[in-house]
């Protein structure tokens, strides 16, 4: 989505303006994604970036995880700042089914200097998040889930599973563009009804400590306790 939920253009422009200019790369990103047409609705927006990038810095992260790749846009924008902060060490696991989709997020990372830190798994995400509980099981710093609504439990199942203590998941989406209010919608929607579900869920759950954020298309997070 390209700006946060219910803000007019004159508010988006000054929000945006009032965040650190975009990375030449990302603004490239972005950019090329728009000329893709309705599909770069997919994407995060420059805001959010700037957002995930914050959240990069107060987790630390050195070990991260992203289901929903895409052109690369929201990975960019983490795996730059978790590069500054910990060089080559750092890693970004990007999850995502689309050979198609993230073929030119290659090439940004490429173009970035960050190709050395993103691990790019092709595949479907609950089987790389299954496999990768053998690799950094506990060790996670952050996580971010952009991908397809109904997988989302699961993802935060096995975002439980990944992250170390403090650890931090954000959800994408989260307001569905409004829809999660609307009792009808829930109702007549899988996709609006799994979001609605994990967000009671998230709320009530003992195992985390919750904010729900009304960031671009609203924006769940959790630290694991
Ligand atoms: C909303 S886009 C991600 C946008 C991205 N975060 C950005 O900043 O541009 C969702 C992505 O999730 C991927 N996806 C959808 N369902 C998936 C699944 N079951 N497993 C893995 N990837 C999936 C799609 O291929 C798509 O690239």
């Amino acid at each position: 989505m390209s700006g946060s939920i219910g803000l007019d253009e004159t508010l988006a422009a000054y929000v945006q303006a009032a965040n650190p200019p975009e990375h030449a790369v990302l603004a490239r990103c972005r950019r090329d994604t728009d000329a893709m047409g309705d599909i770069s609705r997919m994407q995060i927006s420059p805001e959010q970036g700037a957002f995930m990038q914050m959240c990069a810095r107060l987790t630390d992260a050195k070990i991260a995880v992203e289901v929903g790749v895409f052109t690369g846009y929201s990975a960019l924008a983490t795996a730059l700042v978790m590069k500054e902060r910990h060089g080559s060490a750092a890693r970004l696991y990007g999850c995502d089914n689309s050979e198609e989709y993230t073929a030119p997020a290659r090439r940004y990372f490429e173009d970035a200097g960050v190709d050395d830190v993103i691990d790019l798994r092709i595949g479907e995400a609950r089987d790389t998040l299954e496999a990768l509980k053998d690799e950094i099981g506990g060790r996670a710093d952050l996580m971010f889930v952009d991908a397809d609504k109904t997988g989302y439990d699961a993802y935060y199942e096995a975002g439980l599973d990944l992250l170390r203590p403090g650890g931090l998941i954000l959800f994408d989406n989260m307001l569905w563009n409004g829809d999660v209010a609307d009792p009808g919608r829930v109702a007549a929607d899988a996709d609006t009804a799994a979001l609605k579900a994990l967000a009671d869920k998230v709320r009530d759950d003992a195992r985390v400590h919750s904010a729900f954020t009304a960031v671009g298309d609203g924006i769940l997070m959790a630290i694991k306790r």
